[in-house]
């Protein structure tokens, strides 16, 4: 199991200004928070309602000590021989990432991967709301994905103002990405998740996220070869 954010196929290329995040959290912090939230929820769904900070470390592969040392920065101290109250974590964690909060997600490339991300039921769960999808392929346009509908690109401008999303999900091709990128900034969307294997040039208040699953399999693959 990947237990660092370090160990996440994601690089940032800019600070997450709107994101709400606090300062004081770095952002490793943050990553793992995130991995104990998709864990206390796969915990609560089975019922169980408490967890230790062995337990926990265990599940994402780091300490006891960092676990207790995260949680503690959001002002939660486990009891000692009964651990941590799901329920209660569950809904601390979310509010510091900001999963409380119903999150507009736009998707722009409705292909093979953008059609993946599309039939996802994972974002919902965590506040992400899939609003619409763009391609410019008039087989696609008018589409239902994963229950998303799929517009036509070139309206993308005029549908972005009606929807007003915070963030979007970049699944265009590498030639298409930053001018597709430019669009979606210049419509107001503060984040984006960019899986086209390019360096978007973007104003420093945007914040993004790079997905890059090649370059983390040629990790893999060296760190398999250097064991
Ligand atoms: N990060 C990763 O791990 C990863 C994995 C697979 C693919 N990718 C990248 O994700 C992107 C999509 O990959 P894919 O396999 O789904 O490609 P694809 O060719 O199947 O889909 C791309 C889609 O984008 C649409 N498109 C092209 N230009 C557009 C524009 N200006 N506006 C709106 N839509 C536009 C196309 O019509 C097509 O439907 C590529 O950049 C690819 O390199 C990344």
């Amino acid at each position: 199991m990947s237990g660092s954010t370090e160990n996440n196929a994601t690089t940032d290329q800019a600070a997450s200004g709107s994101s709400g995040l606090p300062g004081r959290l770095p952002r490793p912090a943050v990553g793992r928070l995130s991995l104990y939230f998709r864990e206390l929820h796969r915990l609560a769904d089975q019922g169980v309602s408490h967890v230790n900070s062995k337990e926990l470390g265990a599940l994402v592969d780091v300490s006891p000590a960092v676990v207790r040392r995260d949680l503690s920065s959001l002002g939660t101290i486990g009891r000692r021989g009964v651990g941590y109250a799901i329920d209660t974590l569950i809904d601390q964690i979310g509010l510091v990432l900001g999963s409380d909060v119903q999150w507009q997600v736009v998707l722009v490339g409705v292909g093979s991967l953008g059609n993946a991300l599309l039939r996802y039921r994972g974002f919902e769960r965590l506040g992400f709301r899939l609003t619409a999808a763009f391609d410019l392929d008039p087989s696609k346009i008018g589409n239902q994905v994963g229950g998303v509908s799929v517009w036509d690109a070139a309206t993308m401008v005029g549908k972005l103002a009606e929807l007003s999303p915070d963030l979007a999900i970049l699944a265009v091709p590498a030639e298409q990405a930053t001018a597709v990128a430019s669009d979606l900034v210049a419509s107001g969307v503060n984040g984006i998740l960019n899986f086209a294997p390019t360096t978007l040039r973007l104003p420093r208040k945007v914040a993004v996220v790079n997905v890059d699953l090649a370059s983390e399999l040629q990790r893999l693959a060296f760190s398999v070869q250097n064991q």
